[in-house]
């Protein structure tokens, strides 16, 4: 890994962007055509990208019974705990409507309603992620969303793993359609003959999903760029150069595309974590996508002191944080951009991509600086209410008159001046 001084981190975000700009010519064609050909469009890339032949696209009872029949015991397991972890945890975010009482009988309300339908992206191209299922679908259910649709790429032989079904049904999703990338969430947007489409797409994906979303936003709502995973490790001399190393290769292994920093104080530290990358890149099963992924987006920053990094990190607002130093608890208040933030050797990132029960999908490409990882708010809207009462509308639209004339908007005066006693006491 490239060690440097750390000056600023402006490198690495214009990479980050250039990577984006050049898969974006493409979703757009994907994104029209399919608005054009529906599923035989769908057809089309499945068959390019995923080397899958498909005639339908809907996953059935008896795939989803086959895959649960097929499934390993201790992984359902270890999933159900999973899940109720996510579930406590998200519950604990449900909002309460607010009723706010006004003089003379009268309220203003801030009504909080589940979206009708969500769609829910499981990335699939290169792994499974089940988790993703988890992390997805358990906030859109305890918000009471209506119709809860998952879509993931097939793999060649046309089928969804096991293990994302099995999730599908811990989580309680029956609606899965296989299909991935740039295509499925032009599906989710606009509807093709399989797919009707939603209201919201959410969930993680590499930067052809990422960069689709972006696209259909406004057609649809979405919940965040989730793209390309990355990390950033502030670490000190105490820290351990395999364990750090092994962080990082934690989220190079994601995508080619992902993002693996260490900032730290000690040179010592920062010439070992390299070699160790090295070493245990052999280890990896997807050496090759980790050895790009760190050739292309990982850097090792020398930092002159702990503030000095911490500065870099809310400049690069990165998705997971770790912090690995003396006194971590004390450094992560000052952190005001990360989508996550993990504390202390023993909170690597992973206990949060399974288990912890907090949410692992995240903010990516420096947009932590303004949006937070998925929870139950993602998949409720809030309306506001208005009941203003015969004698409070007495009481206040002389005000609300003179307001609206100073913006020279007469209609909305004579609006309010149009109320009379005379008509009666109806509502
Ligand atoms: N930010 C988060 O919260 C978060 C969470 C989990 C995973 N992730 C990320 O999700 C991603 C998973 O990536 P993946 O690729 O394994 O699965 P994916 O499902 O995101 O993407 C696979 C799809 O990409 C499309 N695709 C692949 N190559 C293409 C090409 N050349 N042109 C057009 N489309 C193409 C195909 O349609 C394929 O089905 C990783 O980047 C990982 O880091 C992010
Ligand atoms: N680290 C990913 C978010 O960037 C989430 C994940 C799922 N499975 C393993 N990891
Ligand atoms: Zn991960």
């Amino acid at each position: 890994m490239r060690i440097e001084k750390l000056t600023n981190t402006i490198s690495l975000l214009r990479s980050v962007e250039q990577a984006n700009a050049d898969h974006l010519t493409t979703v757009r064609e994907v994104i029209t055509d399919v608005r054009k050909n529906g599923d035989l469009a769908l057809f089309r890339y499945t068959e390019k990208w995923d080397g899958a032949k498909l005639t339908s696209l809907k996953v059935t009872k008896e795939e989803m019974d086959e895959a649960y029949a097929n499934f390993d015991r201790q992984l359902i397991g270890d999933l159900e705990e999973a899940a109720a972890n996510i579930r406590v945890f998200h519950t604990e975010q449900v909002r309460k409507q607010i009723d706010f009482p006004l003089a003379n009988n009268s309220y203003i309300q801030y009504k909080i309603s589940p979206l009708d339908a969500v769609g829910l992206y499981v990335p699939g191209g290169t792994a499974a992620y089940p988790s993703s299922v988890l992390m997805n679908a358990i906030p859109a259910l305890v918000a009471g969303v209506g119709r809860v649709v998952i879509v993931s790429p097939p793999s060649s032989n046309g089928k969804l793993p096991d293990s994302v079904l099995v999730a599908a049904r811990i989580a309680g999703i029956t609606e899965i359609y296989k299909v991935g990338g740039a295509q499925a969430i032009a599906a989710l947007a606009y509807g093709t003959e399989s797919i009707r489409a939603v209201d919201k797409i959410t969930g993680p994906g590499n930067s052809f999903v990422a960069l689709a979303k972006r696209e259909v936003f406004g057609r649809v709502a979405i919940d965040m760029i989730a793209g390309p995973s990355e990390i950033t490790i502030i670490a000190d001399e105490t820290a351990y150069a395999d364990e750090v190393a092994a962080d990082l290769l934690a989220q190079a292994e994601h995508d080619r595309f992902a993002s693996s920093v260490l900032i730290t104080t000690s040179e010592t530290l920062a010439e070992q974590v390299s070699s160790e990358v090295e070493r245990q890149l052999k280890l990896l099963p997807r050496e090759e996508i980790a050895r790009a992924s760190i050739e292309n987006f990982g850097y090792i920053y020398i930092a002159e002191s702990l503030e000095q990094a911490v500065d870099a990190v809310n400049e690069l607002a990165p998705e997971h944080l770790e912090i690995i130093t003396k006194q971590p608890e004390e450094l992560s208040k000052k952190i005001k951009h990360a989508g996550a933030i993990f504390i202390g050797r023993f909170s690597s990132e992973p206990v949060g991509d399974y288990f912890a029960g907090t949410n692992h999908v995240l903010p990516t490409n420096s947009t932590a600086r303004f949006s937070s990882g998925l929870c139950v708010d993602d998949f409720v809207k809030k309306t506001s209410v208005v009941y203003y009462s015969k004698e409070m509308w007495q009481e206040q639209y002389p005000k609300i008159a003179r307001l609206a004339r100073l913006e020279q908007l007469e209609g909305h005066a004579r609006s309010v001046e149009s109320r009379s006693w005379d008509k009666g006491d109806s509502q």
